[in-house]
């Protein structure tokens, strides 16, 4: 490594002096992770002391070749390396190459005389740190030769240079002492936070975890390697990760996992000092406070909090509340490091050269346990919730921008009609750093919510929108499914023909006939289902089944099995115009036709005369028939009355039944049947019968056809628009008609409803309409629900009249 590193260097020095920038800067990247990689192993026990001149010389190298060549400012050397500054020009970027390289290999001299620090190394670095304000400027006028920072001679004097780079970090990533390990920890923790401006991080279970790490796995090299997961964070550079890690693939054989980039997804929170110091760095402080984890480690050092309350009241008032001291423990936090927005502090990242298993547990650990961890506002993050849990309206709720209001919500929001854009409230980091992983994520939960029609991602998403309800068809549709009328031909299975086999045995030369008989054809068979509501389902033509024939040994054939055509309530079955089967309650069946009887074996015709018969006869054909079926709907009440009388509108009033309803005539045009249910769970069925015209028994308008189903009400009830001129002439016709259809049929029980009652100038009307008929009249306003009560009542009179009369034989 040490030969590699002189010859970097030397490649360096020839490119510089021939102006190839481009591989001049490549070759001071290797050399500088080189140099990295070289502290790295400087921490460890037992490669300590032979990497230490390694480090030391290649230090020494650059820092001679530096002072002849003045580095370029635009050059970066990867994380914390040249120009990677954003103050500091030349100079700074001068102190950041040193730096980078010196996390882990501070000086010799101060490694010579850290070696042999003890525990009580720790509460001095807090005495040598520069002042926050000397951040910026911040030089490395290197006093010796090599890397040698200015070693100080008492532990009360502040490092030059350190930008970043707290000497005291350096101390204890060269302690060996497990006592001292967590030193180690608050100095780099110390060190980062100072650059990263996020308040101090006060992580009690770092420092557990940084002992044990240290205590356990003190020489084990693996987990001493940097946390890549830092470095772009830090150096808002994911490239330079990148690069960094292929450089360790193959450098090394082996990728450090803690280097992937993804770990910040893992904890978009994430470590509170990395997210809130990218955040100040590069956003100032428009970012929310739910965004960093600040909050969850809110200002444990009190000192640093006391030091840098002013540049961190500028940087946001805000969070500056929850930078009170919570954790007293982390009082040893290093104040020398500058809070600059400007430092790249490079030296940071070494501080944190900790192996997986230490370092990301500590942070898991610490993000978990403080309470406010419960007002998280990360909806992305969370998992689905039970719409109405707490965390799901405390996701929305929590979330408040700084200006109090809450932010539109970015969520969509699945309807039956598409998608919207929610107006809930959401997290800022839900619309402002969603990363891949996160979109990834929720797509799945959102077409899981627009499958389920939920959504689950914020309060005002989070209702049910309720259950789909089922889709009304239109009466052109009812029209088409509407069948009232069908003629079908029925044809029933034909019998199996008997066997005519005789009985064969070994030694028996005479067995004697064993034929048997062939099953009978199956039936057809017309059954009434309450569930079936027209004949749109029945078929044209029924073909029953055939039986099976007979075999031998006098088995008989498999009869067919019966066929069954479901019809609604009220089913007429005729043939040839002759009524054959009423069919009006559930359950009950007609035989339409039979099937054939099946065949007879030769077995059958054994007899005394006859000891060999051969005869066997085959099945008979299945009976076939045409038959019309029509359907009368059956309903306690009829409502009969001109199109637009407001029929569908009074049944609506009445019953649960929703016909439509619309301003022309003829709008229904099947019948609907509504049951109005009364407090002695009596229940009566009223059926909207479409609109009839003058000469609708000369079939006009929609003829008579509908009659049929009027002709099964017991009741009638002849709707009358009173808004028409003469309403009672509309009375007249409709009895006319009725009785042109049957006669008769107007003198059934009914009652007169006078309609639109609502309409000024009816009452005039009404009384007209009285003094002409001598039934009672009800007026009526369907529209309004207006005296409907007197008709429901009225209704159940003329039901219960007519159940009286039951025992009279039906005059229709
Ligand atoms: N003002 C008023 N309007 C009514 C009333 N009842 C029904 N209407 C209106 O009359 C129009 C026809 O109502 P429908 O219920 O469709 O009449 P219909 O007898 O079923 O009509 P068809 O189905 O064509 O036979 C609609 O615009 C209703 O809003 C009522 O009591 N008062
Ligand atoms: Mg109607």
């Amino acid at each position: 490594m040490l030969d590699e590193n002189h010859h970097l260097i030397q490649c360096i020095m020839d490119y510089q002096s021939k102006g190839k920038t481009a591989e001049c800067t490549q070759y001071q990247q290797i050399l500088h992770r080189n140099l990295v990689y070289l502290a790295t192993i400087a921490d460890t026990n037992q490669n300590m002391q032979s990497l230490l001149p390694a480090v030391c010389l290649s230090s020494f190298f650059l820092s001679t070749y530096l002072k002849q060549h003045p580095p370029n400012p635009s050059m970066s050397l990867g994380p914390g390396g040249l120009g990677s500054s954003p103050v500091g020009q030349s100079l700074h970027s001068q102190t950041n190459l040193n730096d980078s390289a010196s996390p882990g290999m501070p000086p010799t001299s101060l490694m010579q005389t850290q070696l042999s620090n003890g525990p009580g190394q720790a509460p001095t670095q807090q005495q040598c740190g520069p002042a926050p304000g000397s951040a910026p400027s911040m030089s490395l006028p290197s006093s010796g030769p090599g890397y040698n920072h200015p070693v100080p001679n008492s532990q009360g004097t502040p490092l030059q240079g350190q930008g970043g780079y707290p000497p005291a970090a350096a101390r204890a990533n060269l302690n060996m002492q497990p006592g001292q390990v967590p030193l180690m920890h608050q100095q780099g923790v110390g060190a980062h936070y100072a650059s990263s401006q996020t308040g101090a991080p006060h992580y009690p279970g770092q420092q557990a975890m940084g002992m044990m790490g240290q205590g356990n796995q003190g020489n084990n090299m693996m987990p001493q390697r940097p946390i890549g997961s830092y470095r772009p964070t830090q150096q808002g550079s994911a490239q330079q990760l990148m690069g960094q890690e292929e450089f360790y693939t193959e450098q090394y054989g082996h990728a450090a996992t803690s280097r992937e980039p993804s770990v910040q997804q893992y904890y978009p929170d994430g470590h509170g000092e990395y997210s809130y110091q990218h955040s100040y760095g590069e956003q100032g402080c428009d970012r929310s406070f739910e965004d960093s984890s600040q909050h969850y480690y809110g200002g444990g050092n009190t000192q640093y909090s006391q030091q840098q309350q002013t540049q961190y009241q500028q940087a946001s008032n805000q969070q500056q509340q929850f930078n009170q001291p919570q954790y007293p423990s982390q009082l040893g936090y290093g104040q020398s490091q500058g809070y600059g927005p400007a430092q790249g502090a490079p030296a940071q990242y070494s501080q944190y050269q900790q192996g997986p298993g230490q370092q990301y547990p500590s942070f898991r650990s610490t993000q978990t346990a403080p309470s406010a961890q419960t007002t998280r506002p990360y909806t992305y993050e969370q998992p689905p919730r039970p719409l109405g849990s707490p965390g799901v309206a405390v996701s929305g709720a929590s979330d408040v921008s700084g200006d109090g209001e809450p932010k539109s919500c970015a969520c969509l929001t699945g309807t039956r009609r598409g998608r919207s854009r929610c107006a809930g409230p959401t997290s800022s980091a839900t619309s402002a750093g969603a990363s891949r992983s996160n979109r990834a994520a929720m797509a799945t939960r959102l077409a899981l919510r627009l499958r389920r029609n939920l959504s689950l991602s914020c309060q005002a998403c989070a209702r049910a929108r309720g259950r789909p309800q089922k889709h009304e068809l239109s009466e052109k549709q009812l029209t088409r499914y509407f069948v009232d009328h069908r003629r079908v031909k029925l044809e029933a299975g034909s019998g199996g023909k008997g066997a005519c086999t005789f009985h064969s045995e070994p030694r028996k030369e005479w067995g004697g006939p064993d034929g048997g008989n062939g099953g009978n054809g199956g039936d057809i068979v017309i059954e009434v289902n309450k569930q079936v509501k027209s004949l749109s389902l029945v078929s044209a033509v029924y073909r029953g089944q055939d039986g099976e024939a007979g075999g031998s040994k006098n088995c008989y054939g498999r009869n067919g099995s019966s066929s069954y055509i479901s019809v609604p309530v009220g089913t007429i079955v005729k043939e040839q115009g002759r009524v054959v089967a009423d069919l009006a309650c559930h359950g009950q069946q007609f035989v339409a036709v039979h099937g054939g009887a099946g065949g007879k074996g030769n077995r059958f015709f054994l007899s005394n005369e006859n000891r060999a018969p051969m005869t066997a006869t085959p099945g008979e054909r299945g009976e076939a028939r045409v038959l019309h079926l029509e359907l009368r709907t059956m309903a306690h009440a009829g409502l009969v009355g001109f199109p637009n009388a407001g029929k569908s509108s009074l049944l609506r009033a009445v019953s649960n039944a929703r016909p439509a309803v619309a301003a022309y005539p003829f709008t229904t045009l099947n019948p609907h049947v509504g049951i109005v249910r009364y407090r002695d769970h009596e229940q009566l069925a009223v059926a909207d019968i479409p609109g009839l015209i003058r000469g609708a028994h000369l079939n006009r308008g929609l003829g008579i056809s509908f009659l049929c189903h009027i002709e099964r009400c017991h009741v009638l009830l002849f709707v009358l628009d009173m808004t028409s001129s003469e309403p009672w002439e509309q009375l007249r016709d409709l009895r006319y008609e009725l009785d042109q259809y049957e006669p008769g049929l107007s003198a059934r029980p009914h009652a007169i409803v006078a309609n639109k009652m609502d309409v000024a100038g009816t009452l005039d009307k009404l009384d007209t309409l009285r003094g002409r008929v001598t039934q009672r009249v009800i007026p009526v306003s369907a529209l309004t629900g207006q005296n409907t009560e007197e008709l429901i009542l009225y209704l159940r009179e003329l039901y219960d009249g007519q159940q009286q009369c039951k025992e009279k034989p039906a005059t229709w």
